[in-house]
């Protein structure tokens, strides 16, 4: 039987994306069935099905909490659309694409045929899992710094006061505080993280590495913790789903929720992750500067390295910001420096045209090309050579080879960019970010993450994010609109046929 959406409050309690039982996908909701199969979101009640749900504390009506069983059935319509039903769904993807040939189409086949895939809206839900004044809530932020840090912790922590909840605490230093005795954890409070936001970096601190699942979840057992909310990228991420599924293997009553942070915006599914505007705003500083600097001198390059160990994603859009790159190298498309279809060759062809050239780079672009330095950090990515310094270097001694005056100069402008606050654009998705992810753990879920999708705030599952790095794809309707700024050539090296 199909159960139609928007049912009252009052309704029987609906969780975790099983409430419409169907023997068929509702017909305005093709392909339901299998989007809840596949980004099904654990929740607490399939470790504990037994637990009978309480009426929200959370209201944007009332200026005082919301206690006890005052918010009944009774003042349901009085709230009226203030809570989100876990029966609300958002698509995933909307473009019907007429053919595999378009630009950007991923298909199944050749026709395109339009799939379905329906997400779990995030925000407040009407019914509670967890009495606020029980919880013991944690923030860890992991992984490397990203502008917006401090808003999301600063928004969590917000709004478990607005639910009730009194203890909060910061785990310092990433995954490693839950490890190591010597790290005091920190009071979050409302007073103290009132102005967090205004500053760069984590107030908490940050890390790689050590992150012993069974350590972690031995420590969260000990201090009675029973919301985690771990604001990280992918590794962070993998780090929550494995702290998630040894709580539920020892059957602790936890919620676990994943706040996307990367810089980089190499995170599935998502339409971008906080701190990447910023990153794109601020990283316009440095090309700018690296634009004036090339322009001012006889056949100038200016050159500015971003980051982005796997995803081209920065250096793309700040490229297209900019408007005044003529060369944007990214690490999803190879290039080759020499020949006529080479990086040189199109620098110098800019310089005679225009008096000067200027280059982005992102730091995970042509390693094929450059020496590595080999080996991994401390949480397992791998160590990049500086493509930066190389390029400008190999550069300088071509033009010197080939009796082409040039005079360069190198912007790395990379941790600066990293340490800035979130922009306003950022500040605002951190803030609702955060508010998001309170949202889920009150209203029971773990083991997700929460996200921007097609403009709308979405609940996932975290395995479905973290599959693999999110890239630039070279086919893109994005990429293609940088080359058409930039005016590069394919770099590619030519395909060579093996017999
Ligand atoms: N597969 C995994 N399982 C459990 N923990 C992991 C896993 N991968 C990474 N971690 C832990 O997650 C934390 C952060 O990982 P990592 O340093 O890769 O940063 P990240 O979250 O991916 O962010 P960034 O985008 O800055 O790399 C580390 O403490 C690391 O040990
Ligand atoms: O200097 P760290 O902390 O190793 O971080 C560098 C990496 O972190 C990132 O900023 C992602 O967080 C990458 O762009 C970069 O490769
Ligand atoms: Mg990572």
């Amino acid at each position: 039987m199909a159960v139609s959406i928007g049912q009252p409050l009052e309704s029987t309690i609906e969780t975790n994306g099983t409430a419409y039982s169907f023997d068929e996908d509702p017909p305005d909701m093709p392909g339901l069935k299998k989007s809840n199969e596949r980004f099904r979101l654990p929740h607490i009640t399939d470790l504990f099905p037994d637990i009978v749900p309480k009426y929200s504390t959370f209201s944007t009506k009332s200026s005082c909490l919301i206690r006890g069983n005052v918010q009944g059935p009774l003042r349901a319509k009085e709230l009226g659309k203030m809570f989100v039903d876990d029966r609300d769904r958002v698509l995933l993807k909307v473009i019907r694409y007429a053919h595999a040939s378009s630009s950007g189409a991923e298909c199944l086949n050749d026709d395109c045929t339009f799939e379905h895939w329906w997400l779990s809206r995030a925000g407040p839900r009407s019914h509670i899992y967890f009495e606020p004044t029980e919880v013991n809530a944690a923030i860890v932020t992991c992984g490397g710094l990203c502008p917006g840090l401090n808003d999301v912790i600063r928004q969590i922590a917000l709004t478990l006061t607005t639910y009730g909840v009194t203890d909060v605490k910061g785990i310092a230093y990433g995954y490693k505080g839950f490890i190591d005795e010597k790290i005091r954890d920190i009071d979050l409070t409302p007073q103290s993280v009132a102005t967090i936001h205004l500053m760069g970096g984590s107030i908490l601190g940050s890390s790689r590495g050590n992150s012993k699942t069974s350590e972690i979840v031995d420590n969260i057992e000990k201090r009675g913790t029973n919301m985690l909310f771990v604001i990280g990228g992918n590794g962070s991420h993998a780090g929550a789903m494995a702290i998630h599924q040894e709580c539920f293997k020892r059957k602790l009553k936890v919620a676990v929720v994943g706040v996307p942070k990367t810089i980089d915006n190499d995170i599935l599914l998502m339409d971008k992750t906080f701190g990447f505007d910023t990153a794109v705003e601020e990283a316009q500083r440095a090309i700018k500067a690296a634009y004036i600097e090339a322009a001012s001198a006889y056949h100038g390059v200016g050159v500015v390295k971003l980051m982005g160990r796997q995803s081209g994603f920065i250096a793309m859009y700040a490229s297209l910001a900019s408007g005044q790159v003529d060369c944007c190298l990214i690490p999803e498309v190879h290039f080759s420096l020499d020949g006529p279809n080479g990086v040189y060759e199109h620098m110098k062809t800019v310089i005679n045209r225009k008096g000067h050239c200027l280059v982005v780079i992102a730091e995970g672009a042509g390693q094929d090309l450059v020496a590595g330095e080999g080996g991994t950090d401390a949480s397992g990515n791998p160590i990049l050579a500086d493509i930066g310094q190389w390029f400008v270097k190999q550069a300088k001694k071509h033009f010197k080879e080939v009796g082409f005056p040039a005079e360069f100069k190198y912007i790395d402008p990379t941790y600066m960019i990293r340490a800035t606050p979130a922009n306003a654009s950022d500040g605002i998705l951190c803030s609702v970010l955060g508010q998001n992810a309170v949202h889920a753990a009150f209203g029971g879920y773990t083991g997700v993450t929460v996200g921007l999708v097609n403009t709308h705030y979405c609940l996932l599952p975290i395995p479905e994010v973290i599959r693999e790095a999110r890239n630039v794809d070279p086919d893109s309707r994005m990429w293609h609109r940088c080359l058409t700024s930039t005016g590069q050539p394919d770099f590619s090296p030519p395909h060579v046929e093996s017999n």
